[in-house]
């Protein structure tokens, strides 16, 4: 495990999880025993030796790269306001995720979102749109969303070896054809100079769900919270690896044992257009996530009421718009 950055008292690791895939089980935990570090303490590290071709992250960051530069029009054609089901396109600043200032600027980011291709159903499930001028999107985004929701099954994985489980704890949560897993690729242009420092890319936020799985170009901006010194520290680009952070759910799960933690993406000033796709793995819909009996200690109480998937998300996607009309915090 290697420090990829050491400002003040933060640490992100670095996780070389190649060990995993080899089989033997000493090699295995030795990648759980770093996955359990890092998310008791920052909640985020990067993975690198993953299974997810570079080839592939390539061509999908350059078809969203392409789809971002559609006419406004086009991509107004599978806006998110057409869905029944939050699919589809989403304008700069149709989103505002903050949650730590009211009075902060709408996100100065596009994104477009996928899950599952379902008939309409239960909560979230349903068609994606496609929009009609890029054909050839669809087969990209597709190919590389069932490359990362393997890596998340992976990770999965080896978060239960990290929680002292049996390595298949999480296998109906992480792998049901019919969760609610999204992958939403993110836009962020340049940042004109009348607003350096008062724009957000992305306000701060925790990520509400079980896991999350980052790809990001190099042009660097996404920040981590360090809260004991509520101080912001970047994580920096490292080309082909994800950004991996727990959500809200594996809080609850973990008892706070691992971090879900808050991030934000600064709008620094830049000549370059940023691109990032974000795998949110919020699991099966009838799970329901409560203390695991790992994660109380002697003497320990659960701190969280047992809460199903579907409700939580619900509450949260309800919140969300009653506190802004068009704020979905994932
Ligand atoms: O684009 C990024 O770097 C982060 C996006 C993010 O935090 C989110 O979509 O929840
Ligand atoms: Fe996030």
């Amino acid at each position: 495990m290697g420090s990829i950055e050491d400002a003040g008292n933060i640490h992100i690791p670095l996780v070389d999880i190649s060990p995993y895939f080899s089989g033997d089980a000493v090699g295995k935990q030795k990648v759980a025993d770093e996955i359990r570090d890092a998310f008791e303490n920052q909640g985020f590290l990067q993975v690198i030796g993953h299974t997810v071709p570079l080839d592939i992250q390539d061509r999908y960051l350059a078809a969203i790269a392409e789809f971002f530069s559609l006419p406004l029009a086009d991509k107004e054609s599978v806006s998110q306001s057409n869905s029944k089901c939050h699919r589809g396109y989403e304008r700069i600043g149709g989103q505002k995720l903050d949650e730590l200032d009211e009075n902060a600027t709408p996100d100065q980011k596009e994104g477009f979102s996928i899950r599952r291709e379902r008939p309409l159903g239960r909560f979230l499930e349903g068609p994606n749109q496609w929009p009609a001028t890029m054909p050839h999107l669809k087969d990209v985004y597709m190919e590389y969303f069932d490359a990362v929701h393997q890596l998340s099954k992976t990770m999965f994985r080896l978060i239960a070896l990290s929680l002292g489980l049996s390595e298949d704890h999480f296998d109906y949560f992480a792998s049901d054809p019919n969760s609610i897993c999204l992958c939403r690729a993110h836009h962020y242009p340049p940042t004109p100079k009348d607003s350096a420092g008062r724009t957000r890319g992305v306000g701060a936020h925790s990520d509400f769900g079980a896991l999350t799985l980052l790809l990001q170009d190099n042009v660097g901006g996404l920040e981590v919270l360090h809260k004991p010194t509520s101080t912001w520290h970047a994580v920096t680009p490292i080309q082909g690896a994800y950004v991996v952070n727990i959500g809200d759910l594996m809080q609850i799960w973990t008892n706070n044992r691992y971090k879900s933690t808050m991030h934000r993406v600064i709008s620094p000033l830049s000549e370059h257009d940023r691109y990032s796709s974000a795998f949110f793995n919020d699991g099966a819909l009838d799970t329901i996530v409560e203390c695991i009996s790992t994660c109380l200690g002697p003497g320990e109480k659960p701190m969280y009421a047992p809460i199903r998937v579907e409700d939580h998300c619900i509450k949260r996607y309800q919140q969300s718009y009653g506190a802004g009309g068009t704020k979905i915090t994932v």
